[in-house]
């Protein structure tokens, strides 16, 4: 997969010109920069993205460098996906089925980063601090490092392990969705990475999500607020990457 995301970046700008938009409606998006004109200082990388579930791209608006390996990837990342669901269901003491039964799994956003070398690392980063907004991340990272989450105030490096896939995800603050960034690539060769993110992100949706009824009780209130998942993408997206964009939704 992530050979993938290389070819497709490494193409020449007159090729990728035709997937470059910043009309994220689109099926097949190749941007820099969602955060262009809200954030406060450009990243260094570049990004293409496309929903792949529920309703999957048609093949021909997917680009022929990359595209049968992105529906394989994502039909693998689904089903590992529905596994961690249950399995995350089951740790919090309800029925396997129940994050999958309330459509936790039913969209899948794949968001593929290729971060050039940067010639002044220390000026800027590859992406700024934020939260992830979906269900839950599956994310493949590159062996070349940058990826540092925060943990009571400090950041750490997240260590490249071959093979290795990064979980992230959100819940009433049982399980916290972890901040986290990327430094400006530092290497000489671009470094790549692919998350899968489980949410419908700006799509319709009308389901309702808010902390699980059947975990919240008078000693345990709810925290947030009940939201879409439209209302929460929409939200990001006009806000950009900035820290926990949960936080809003908090009560
Ligand atoms: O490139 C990475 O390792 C992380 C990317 C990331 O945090 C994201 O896409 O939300
Ligand atoms: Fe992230």
């Amino acid at each position: 997969m992530k050979d993938g995301v290389r070819r497709f970046n490494e193409q020449a700008p007159e090729v990728k010109k035709q997937y470059y938009s910043r009309d994220f409606r689109r099926e097949f998006v190749y941007t820099s920069n969602f955060d262009l004109y809200t954030s406060s200082a450009a990243s260094w990388r570049d990004t293409f993205s496309c929903y792949m579930a529920p309703n999957p791209p048609k093949p021909q608006d997917l680009p022929a460098i990359c595209r049968d390996v992105m529906l394989e990837y994502s039909k693998q990342a689904m089903s590992l996906g529905e596994f961690l669901f249950e399995l995350i269901s089951e740790a919090l003491g309800l029925n396997p089925n129940h994050l999958k039964d309330i459509d936790c799994s039913k969209g899948l956003r794949m968001l593929c980063h290729y971060y050039p070398p940067c010639p002044e690392p220390d000026l800027t980063l590859g992406t700024t601090k934020h939260s992830d907004i979906a269900f839950l991340t599956v994310l493949l990272p590159d062996q070349i490092e940058g990826l540092q989450v925060l943990r009571e105030g400090y950041w750490f490096d997240v260590p490249p392990v071959p093979g290795a896939l990064i979980i992230n995800l959100v819940t009433n603050d049982k399980f916290i969705s972890s901040e986290h960034r990327v430094l400006a690539n530092r290497a000489t060769k671009a470094r790549v990475s692919v998350g899968c993110f489980f949410t419908t992100g700006i799509r319709p949706n009308p389901r309702i999500y808010g902390p699980i009824r059947e975990l919240v009780s008078e000693n345990n209130p709810p925290k947030y607020r009940e939201i879409t998942v439209k209302e929460l993408a929409a939200h990001r997206d006009a806000k950009g990457l900035d820290g926990s964009n949960l936080l809003h939704f908090k009560i």
